[in-house]
C-alpha cells in the first residue's frame, strides 16, 4: 500500500490541537481536494460512521480513534479505494509535532502503479498540506477559547448524566453537569460551582477525562471527574437526571460533543 507521512510543527499546547483535530470540518475540507465528500456529525469521535462519497459513488468512513493522542479514520466499503487517515501529536520543546500520514490501496498493475506515482501522490501531498494549515489555523483559535466544563460524578460504580430541556435542538438530550467557566475562575472552582448550582450537591473535582472537545469557534468542553462529597443530586434546570451503568452509556442519547468521551466514561465505569 502507499503511504505518504508529513510533519508540521503547530504553535499551540498537545490538548488544544488535539481538540482541533476533533473538529469534523477540518477532515471534511481536507479530503474534499481527493473528491471525497464527508458528511456527518460536527465532532469526530471512535465508532463514528460517516458516509463519504465521490459523486454517485458512496463509501463508509469509520473513525477508530479520537482522542489526546490524535485521529485515525478508514474509508471502506463500496467501489472506492482504502484510504487509512492517522493523525499522531507529540509534545516538543517548540509545540505540538503533528504527524498526518495517509495509506491507500493503488490500482493493479503497471499502469495502476504509474497512475499511483503521478496522480495519487500529487493528490495525496496537496491534500495534507491544505489538512496542516487548516489545523493550525483551528488550533491557534481554540488557544483563546472559553472553557464549558463537565463533571463525571460516579458513585456505586454509575455515572450522574442529566438530560437538557433547552433550547429546542438539544432538549431531550443528555450531557454532563456542568458549564462555563467564569473570568478569573478555575476549572475546579466552576465544576464545585456549577455542581451545585444545577444539582445541589457538592463535588470534589479531580483529574481531566478524555481530551478537550471543540463546541462552537471559541467554545471547549472539558470534563473532569468528580467525587460526590455531599446531597442527593436533583435536576434544578434540567429534564431528568439519571444513575447511569456502563451499559446505559451507549444507549442514550448524547450532545453530539459528549460522544467523544465516552470511551474514557466507560474506562472509569470498569
Ligand atoms: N454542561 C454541559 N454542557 C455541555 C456538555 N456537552 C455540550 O456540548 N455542552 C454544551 C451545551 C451548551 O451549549 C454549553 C454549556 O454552556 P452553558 O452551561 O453556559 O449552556 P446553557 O445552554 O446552559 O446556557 P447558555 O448557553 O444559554 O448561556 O456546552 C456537557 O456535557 N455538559
Amino acid at each position: 500500500m502507499p503511504e505518504l507521512r508529513t510533519t508540521t510543527l503547530v504553535d499551540a499546547p498537545l490538548r488544544t490541537v488535539a481538540a482541533a483535530l476533533l473538529d469534523a470540518r477540518l477532515l471534511a475540507r481536507a479530503v474534499r481536494g481527493l473528491g471525497v465528500r464527508i458528511s456527518g456529525g460536527p465532532v469526530l469521535y471512535a465508532g463514528a460512521s460517516l458516509t463519504g462519497s465521490v459523486g454517485p459513488v458512496n463509501g463508509m468512513l469509520v473513525v477508530t480513534r479520537a482522542d489526546t493522542t490524535g485521529v485515525s479514520a478508514e474509508l471502506v466499503g463500496g467501489p472506492l479505494p482504502r484510504l487509512t487517515l492517522v493523525t499522531d501529536l507529540l509534545h516538543t520543546g517548540g509545540g505540538t509535532m503533528v504527524v498526518d500520514s495517509v495509506e491507500w490501496s493503488s490500482p493493479g498493475g503497471p499502469f495502476g502503479r504509474l497512475a499511483d506515482v503521478v496522480v495519487g501522490r500529487g493528490l495525496a501531498l496537496k491534500v495534507m498540506e491544505a489538512r496542516a494549515e487548516a489545523v493550525s489555523r483551528r488550533s491557534v483559535e481554540l488557544v483563546g477559547a472559553r472553557v464549558v466544563v463537565g463533571a463525571a460524578i460516579i458513585r456505586d460504580g454509575l455515572l450522574l448524566g442529566q438530560q437538557r430541556s433547552y433550547p429546542a435542538d438539544a432538549a431531550g438530550k443528555w450531557e454532563l453537569p456542568g458549564g462555563r467557566v467564569e473570568p478569573d475562575e478555575t476549572d475546579h472552582a466552576a465544576v464545585v460551582r456549577e455542581c451545585a448550582e444545577e444539582l445541589g450537591v457538592t463535588v470534589s473535582p479531580g483529574e481531566q477525562l478524555g481530551p478537550d472537545v471543540p463546541l462552537r469557534t471559541d467554545l471547549l468542553l472539558r470534563v473532569y471527574a468528580a467525587d460526590l462529597v455531599e446531597g442527593e443530586p436533583s435536576p434544578v434546570e434540567h429534564r431528568a437526571v439519571r444513575w447511569l451503568a456502563a451499559a446505559d452509556l451507549d444507549t442514550l442519547d448524547w450532545l453530539p460533543a459528549d460522544r467523544v468521551l465516552l470511551p474514557a466514561l466507560h474506562a472509569l465505569l470498569t
